[in-house]
């Protein structure tokens, strides 16, 4: 038995050890912005920017009036880049042991052979780590220069996450990892011994919350099966132990958990953050391991990131987590299917073809498929594979009258031996010109927790990156600076259905998703949205 992570310490907490190996350095700033409206000073990059929209409304006759509008906006950005530590629940699981073991070979370095040759570590797939962002023109030639998207702003590096966090089972990670079957032997055999000497904390378990199924695994536990104020209290102390035994400067903490079921929205119980809180002190049974761990989060004033479906962000939590000006962002990782048909469904309709028939049916055999073969996990997952269209089609009232909706239908099934590489079979059927149809049909093999692993990181760079970003209105006074609003909907390109502050619209278009996260960063740094007009290459 390997040892406990409490016999092996490298000045670390219980559950996690700090491993050794290489980072690089922080990236020096890639670029400087030239312009009056920027400063930067040795702690901040302060700039005055303005946000450019159009305004529309209606006039007598109906018709409709479009204004441009300017908004002046002061944003201040940290340049200090902290030591952070993440915290995962469901650490032992198929993502949290595939995410901590890339970190691990991305650190070290590490290349191991496989069948068709070496293989080094990389972070494709991150969004952060694997894409480049246009920061302009070249003067002189006129071509594009891009940078990496991580250089746009000073964001911490992966290689430097403490990685830790909770599970209801108590393997050690490189056991957990070998239960996974996700990752290659000779790249296991290489992080093996660091994963050995991490123990998941052990975790809260309400067994109606997930399929029954889990119970076996389920040997690693805080006593108590529903709710209770011990349980927020021990999270947090939990976090604060893990933040100080790795001299953290933060902590993020994401649920890569099993899928729960949805809890039902009971007035008095979960509506607003004061009757949550009562509820969770009179143990009340509807609410949810990851409510009170996101309650716990809010409380410790830690970001609180749901990559599953469920919806633990019941109205009293998003409540809460405003009194807190705490941040929370959610739900459902978006890594193979979903990310696949938020980008096509745009494609398609935006270009004018009506899709009217989406049929998404996927199996897979991980624990996760073993979990959503119980139905009441499986709705949880279904809604939030099949929302993911709904603003695309609204958007296009030439083709789609009021309330209308292409048909769509979820099927997941559970086989066991194709293990994490979930297979996804797609029909998208089209109406085309002159009552033309067009068939797509896909078939797509994702490797599910090689495709998420990397959301998981993004989604803890960019929740970092937004506790050290601080605006305000442009004229208001310095203390008038503050957060974003504590629903990070920024985090949307990562997840399928994305929290947004109470009565905002909900964004799924993919390219839509990347350019808001894209042209706030830009924003941050005084530069204006990328347009992709290329005027200068046009008006000649
Ligand atoms: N991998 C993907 O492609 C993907 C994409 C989107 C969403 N997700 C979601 O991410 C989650 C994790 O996926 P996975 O493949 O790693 O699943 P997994 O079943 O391998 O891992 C989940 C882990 O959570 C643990 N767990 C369950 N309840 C817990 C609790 N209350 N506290 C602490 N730990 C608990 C389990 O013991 C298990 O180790 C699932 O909800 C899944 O639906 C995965
Ligand atoms: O690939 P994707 O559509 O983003 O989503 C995936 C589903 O296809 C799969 O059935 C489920 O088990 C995973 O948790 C993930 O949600």
């Amino acid at each position: 038995m390997a040892p406990h992570a409490e016999d092996v310490r490298v000045g670390s907490a219980n559950g996690s050890v700090e491993v050794e190996g290489t980072s690089p350095a922080p990236a020096q700033d890639l670029f400087v912005v030239n312009s009056p409206n920027v400063e930067y000073t040795t702690d901040f990059i302060k700039t005055k920017y303005t946000y450019r929209t159009t305004a529309v409304s209606q006039n007598a006759e109906g018709k409709y009036v479009a204004a441009p509008k300017e908004t002046l906006y002061d944003f201040k950005v940290d340049r200090k880049i902290p030591k952070v530590g993440v915290m995962l629940v469901g650490w032992g699981g198929n993502n949290g042991t595939t995410v901590t073991a890339g970190i691990i070979a991305n650190r070290r370095g590490l290349v191991w052979d496989t069948k068709t040759g070496t293989q080094a570590a990389n972070y494709y797939g991150s969004v952060i780590m694997g894409s480049t962002t246009k920061l302009g023109t070249d003067s002189a030639s006129g071509r594009d220069i891009n940078i990496p998207f991580h250089d746009l702003l000073p964001m911490v590096h992966p290689n430097d996450l403490v990685v830790g966090g909770w599970d209801i089972s108590g393997m050690n990670l490189a056991e957990a990892m070998d239960r996974a079957c996700v990752l290659q032997p000779t790249l296991k055999s290489l992080v093996r011994k660091e994963l050995a000497n991490m123990k998941p904390l052990p975790s809260i378990y309400y067994p109606d919350f997930i399929a029954a199924n889990q119970e076996e695994r389920a040997d690693n536990l805080i006593p108590g099966t529903k709710a209770s104020l011990a349980h927020v209290e021990q999270i947090r102390k939990d976090i604060q132990n893990f933040k100080a035994a790795n001299n953290l400067d933060k902590v993020i903490v994401q649920w890569t958990a099993n899928t729960e079921r949805f809890a039902d929205i009971l007035e008095g119980v979960n509506d607003t953050a004061d009757n949550l809180l009562k509820a969770i002190e009179a143990g009340h049974e509807e609410v949810s391991p990851s409510t009170v761990f996101a309650v716990a989060c809010i409380q410790e004033n830690v970001p609180f990131i749901n990559g599953s479906p469920q919806n633990t962000f019941v109205p009293g939590a998003i409540q809460l987590a405003e009194r807190h000006n705490a941040f929370i962002g959610g739900d459902d990782f978006k890594s193979g299917q979903t990310k696949m048909k938020s980008a096509l469904v745009d494609f398609l309709i935006s270009a004018g073809i009506k899709l009217t028939s989406i049929a998404s049916y996927n199996h897979l055999g991980n624990n996760d498929g073993m979990n959503l073969s119980s139905q009441r996990q499986f709705r949880s997952k279904e809604i939030s594979k099949s929302n993911v269209v709904d603003d695309m089609v609204a958007a296009n009232t030439v083709l789609y009258k009021e309330g209308e909706h292409p048909d769509h239908t979820v099927v997941i099934k559970y086989m066991p031996a194709v293990g994490d590489d979930k297979r996804a079979l797609d029909e998208y059927y089209a109406e085309i010109f002159l009552g033309g149809h067009q068939t797509i049909s896909i078939f797509n093999v994702c490797e599910d927790s090689l495709l998420a692993s990397p959301l998981i990181i993004d989604l803890v760079l960019v929740a970092e990156m937004m506790t050290r970003i601080q605006w305000k209105t442009h004229g208001d006074a310095p203390d008038k600076f503050a957060g974003f609003h504590s629903v990070l909907s920024i985090l949307s390109f990562m997840l399928k259905a994305p929290l947004t502050p109470t009565g905002t619209p909900v964004i799924n278009a993919l390219a839509k998703q990347r350019a808001a996260l894209t042209n706030i960063f830009r924003a941050c740094v005084g530069l204006e949205p990328e347009n992709d007009m290329t005027l200068e290459h046009k008006l000649f």
